[in-house]
């Protein structure tokens, strides 16, 4: 069977050049392209050097439709309006889009709904094994504990990091939130300063700290009285989202147009 063909938009950023670098070591899919945006000094450069491998005789451009066009896939770890763009093209060349951009609004999430009619469209706040399965663990035990157990999200990243609460804090307080089955937007709290009065009971709260090159570490606290529970992720490598970008797009291929999510890859039901 041939491999499918896949491209790699981002390519010079920090997802970007470990996806290039992971495509090339993954059995059954070779890097079909690499994009950049219009005006980086990446264009005109070769991925795979730019990756830091060898040579790979694709060549960076700022031009997707062509690209697109010849190949199966495409990885996209960009900006939301980045996304939201790739994602026409994506339907329109009727190739898999895998989406791991977070700061996705309500609206992008709509427009991406709207893509996902035409398109086969995998996205996912954070592509990772061990946070899809945290996330599965965190609805158990929301479901598990009434709102006498206060429930707190807490992530920290690296300092260029654009986007807060993380896609990953996100995605585990929904799942919190449905297993407590409320709605997350209705009893979120994202931000916390000056005389903000006591925790309301039963909502959920979000922290974000930056610094450093931390690659991603999130903690969901369930404070009840006198005793807490603490369900937590660290990652230690770009490469395990990577991974399940991969694996996500290898899934999707050849898929009925619709959204899935990393659950839907992994095969978690619940
Ligand atoms: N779902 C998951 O598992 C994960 C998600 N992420 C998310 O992925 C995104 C990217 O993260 P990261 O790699 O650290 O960020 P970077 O800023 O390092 O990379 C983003 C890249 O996209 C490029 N870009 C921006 N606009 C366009 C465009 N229109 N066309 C082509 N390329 C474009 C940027 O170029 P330039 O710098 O020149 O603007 C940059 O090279 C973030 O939203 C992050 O949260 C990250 C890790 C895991
Ligand atoms: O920006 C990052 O780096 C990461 N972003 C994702 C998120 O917003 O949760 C996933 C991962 O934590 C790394």
């Amino acid at each position: 069977m041939t491999d499918m063909g896949l491209v790699i938009v981002g390519a010079a950023g920090r997802m970007g050049r470990t996806l290039i670098r992971m495509v090339t070591e993954t059995e059954g899919v070779t890097v079909a392209g690499a994009i950049e945006r219009e005006g980086s000094p990446f264009v005109g450069q070769d991925a795979g050097v730019v990756a830091g491998l060898p040579a790979l005789g694709i060549t960076i451009t700022d031009d997707p439709l062509p690209v697109f066009a010849k190949a199966q896939g495409v990885l996209d770890f960009t900006t939301p309006a980045a996304t939201l763009a790739f994602a026409e093209i994506a339907a329109q060349a009727r190739i898999v889009h895998v989406i791991g951009t977070t700061g996705l609004s309500v609206e992008d999430h709509a427009a991406i709904d709207a893509a996902a009619r035409h398109a086969v469209i995998m996205q996912s706040g954070n592509m990772s094994l061990g946070v899809n399965l945290l996330a599965q663990l965190v609805r158990q035990a929301a479901r598990a504990l009434d709102a006498d157990f206060d429930i707190e999200v807490l992530e920290m990243h690296h300092r260029h990091k654009v986007d807060a609460p993380s896609g990953t804090a996100l995605m585990l307080g929904q799942a919190a939130a449905e297993g407590r089955d409320i709605n997350l937007a209705e009893n979120s709290v994202r931000v916390r300063d000056g005389i903000t009065g006591p925790r309301e009971r039963g909502t959920i709260g979000f922290a974000s700290l930056r610094g450093g090159s931390v690659i991603g570490d999130h903690s969901v606290m369930l404070a009840g009285e006198g005793e807490m529970i603490t369900l937590s992720h660290h990652a230690s490598d770009r490469a395990l989202f990577a991974r399940g970008a991969i694996k996500a797009a290898l899934w999707a291929h050849g898929r009925k147009p619709g959204r899935y999510s990393m659950a839907d890859v992994l095969g978690f039901t619940d």
